[in-house]
């Protein structure tokens, strides 16, 4: 199982490469590695499990996180609709987007960076996405909300890009043109 120990920090140069496309269909290796950055989340939101391993809560993680440079990250987060939101993205893309922007109105935090950075973070409000599947099909959603979000902080990862690399230098909180927070 991942634990805090298998995710690599800011300032490990893997945070800052281009990751490679994952070949399909996904090697023995490749599907278990999905299935465990998956499984990780899970666990990081089951406070039994989180307390006994000394997880960070997280609802995304990208595979160069734990040190493997490749188009793969999972999400898994509580849905609008009281569902759960779970899958690995294999080469995700951003197909289409808003023009409006959104943001976390208590910003951004990720499992690789072991400090608050504070600071709007400004994501597109509405994206549609298209991946692979662990299974194996390819996916076309509409994203809005924090599942928005995290698709973009994760994708992100695979471009060697860290959300605070979005936050403005000069004033943090400044107002963003086009953007409505999420509370
Ligand atoms: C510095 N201020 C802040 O962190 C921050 C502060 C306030 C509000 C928000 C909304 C903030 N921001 C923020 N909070 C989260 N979580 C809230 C806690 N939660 C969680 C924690 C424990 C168990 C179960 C769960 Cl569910 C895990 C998810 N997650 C992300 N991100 C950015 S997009 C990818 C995602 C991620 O998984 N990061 C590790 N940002
Ligand atoms: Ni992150």
């Amino acid at each position: 199982m991942i634990l805090m120990d298998d995710i690599v920090r800011e300032g490990h140069p893997v945070l800052r490469q281009v990751a490679a496309e994952v070949e399909l269909p996904l090697s023995a290796d490749d599907r278990q590695l999905a299935e465990d950055m998956l499984t990780y989340l899970k666990n990081s939101q089951d406070d039994e499990i989180a307390e006994k391993y000394g997880l960070r809560g997280g609802i995304g993680l990208a595979a160069p996180q734990v040190n493997v440079s490749k188009r793969m990250f999972a999400l898994h987060m509580p849905d609008d609709d009281g569902q759960f939101l779970s899958f690995v993205a294999l080469n995700p893309k951003i197909v289409s987007h808003s023009v409006e922007k959104t943001y976390l109105s208590g910003g951004e935090g990720c499992l690789s960076v072991d400090r608050e950075v504070p600071g709007y973070v400004p994501r597109y409000k509405r994206i549609t996405v298209k991946f692979h599947t662990i299974e194996g099909n390819e996916l076309k959603l509409r994203l809005k909300g924090l599942p928005a979000v995290a698709f973009q902080h994760e994708l992100d990862h695979l471009n060697g890009i860290m959300f605070y690399d979005h936050i403005n230098p000069v004033n943090p909180f400044s107002e963003i043109p086009d953007a409505s927070p999420l509370e």
